[in-house]
């Protein structure tokens, strides 16, 4: 029976799920707005038996080089925005990069994540930028011999048609939001269309494509749930949502980040609409201590892998637990086995990855 006194019923929306028929509107809202303990708990397990259905036990895990944080862009959320100068930036040089490339596909991780800021020295038209931008891709991929993924900002897609022939994967450009409004008050001044575009071009050229909300931005249970279905429109391979945190001497910085509620149940509706895609627990919003809810959300990557000692930032939280090798592999193993999941093997991945491709071409 779909209707109980309150109008919707839980047992109904997640037997739905469980049939992969894709929720409706007012579904996602009703299961987004859970409050109830026992009632949040069924949607984690509903989302776990989703995960296990497609994934087994095995969990995928991606290091992080975020080798410029030098940016031409403003987002009012982000401590990398061009105005904020209470930062130190850095630009990795070739050796520095590549060390890095060379120490986490020793330790273990299945992707390697290269970041950076829309880096003027980099992205500027007819610079040589772009060329040792495909110089180090083809490079990391040499020393690593892992899939890649780049997240470049938009880029033009003869360029990107380039950095997938330097053996880029992957392409992650998140919207934060499908609310237009919202977006524009976000990512000032970066045309909506254009980065949607981007995305879509990518998958025309056979690259895979995450797509990524931000939570505690103003966002509301509706936007979210039109933002899952801007989501399955693209067809994104792997979707990701992240608290936001406030930065020093940014426009944001005086907002609060939010509960955690919102993410958790935000991870688990997009198990539940897309079983079988890739979905992150990145150890950028509460390090290491935060990644257990997220597996148990229905999480299946480790993401912001990095390691100590290399002069590496994250995003949101930019340092915390980097040197204390708590973002490393062998504690996320610990974390992992507590909780009765396993790191894939390397083929596994590889076979994910090549699947998939298959399925975009
Ligand atoms: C820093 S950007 C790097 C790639 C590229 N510059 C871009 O914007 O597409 C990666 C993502 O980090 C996330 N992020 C940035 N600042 C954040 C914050 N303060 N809290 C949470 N997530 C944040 C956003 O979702 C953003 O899309
Ligand atoms: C947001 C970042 C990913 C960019 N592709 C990274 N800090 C993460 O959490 O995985
Ligand atoms: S989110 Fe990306 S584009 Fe926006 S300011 Fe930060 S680094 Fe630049």
């Amino acid at each position: 029976m779909k209707e109980d006194g309150h109008g919707l019923n839980l047992e109904f929306i997640l037997d739905k799920a469980y049939q992969e028929k894709f929720l409706n509107k007012e579904e996602i809202i009703f299961l987004l707005s859970q409050r109830e303990e026992e009632k949040i708990k069924q949607i984690y397990a509903a989302a776990r038996m989703m995960r296990q259905k497609y994934f087994g036990q095995k969990i995928f895990m991606y290091g992080f080089i975020y080798f410029s944080t030098y940016c031409r862009n403003n987002c009012t959320f982000c401590l990398y925005r061009k105005e904020n100068h209470a930062l130190t930036r850095y630009r990795k040089n070739e050796t520095e990069i590549m060390e890095t490339a060379a120490s986490l596909a020793a330790s273990g991780v299945h992707l390697l994540d290269l970041t950076m800021g829309e880096d003027p020295e980099i992205l500027k038209q007819h610079s040589e930028g772009y060329d040792q931008l495909l110089h180090m891709v083809r490079g990391v991929k040499k020393v690593s011999s892992l899939p890649l993924m780049i997240s470049p900002g938009v880029v033009p897609s003869g360029f990107l048609g380039k950095l997938k022939e330097a053996g880029i994967d992957w392409y992650a450009l998140y919207h934060e939001t499908h609310n237009r409004a919202l977006y524009a008050q976000l990512r000032l001044g970066q045309d909506y269309e254009r980065r949607w575009q981007a995305k879509k071009q990518a998958h025309e050229l056979g690259m895979l494509v995450e797509e990524g909300l931000l939570t505690g931005v103003g966002d509301t249970v509706d936007d979210v749930a039109d933002s899952m279905f801007a989501m399955k429109k693209l067809g994104a391979e792997q979707v990701r949502v992240m608290s936001f945190v406030p930065q020093e001497e940014t426009p944001m910085a005086h907002w609060d980040s939010p509960a955690r509620i919102h993410e958790m149940l935000i991870i688990a509706v997009m198990r539940l609409l897309f079983p079988d895609r890739l979905i992150p627990a990145s150890l950028d919003v509460d390090g290491i201590k935060g990644l257990q809810e997220r597996l148990a959300a229905g999480a299946n990557v480790v993401t912001s892998i990095i390691p100590p000692k290399s002069g590496l930032a994250g995003v949101s939280n930019n340092t915390l637990d980097i040197e204390d090798g708590n973002r490393t592999v062998p504690t996320i193993n610990r974390v992992l086995e507590e909780v009765d999941l396993m790191p894939a093997t390397q083929q596994e991945y590889h076979n994910w990855v090549c699947l998939s491709r298959g399925a975009v071409r």
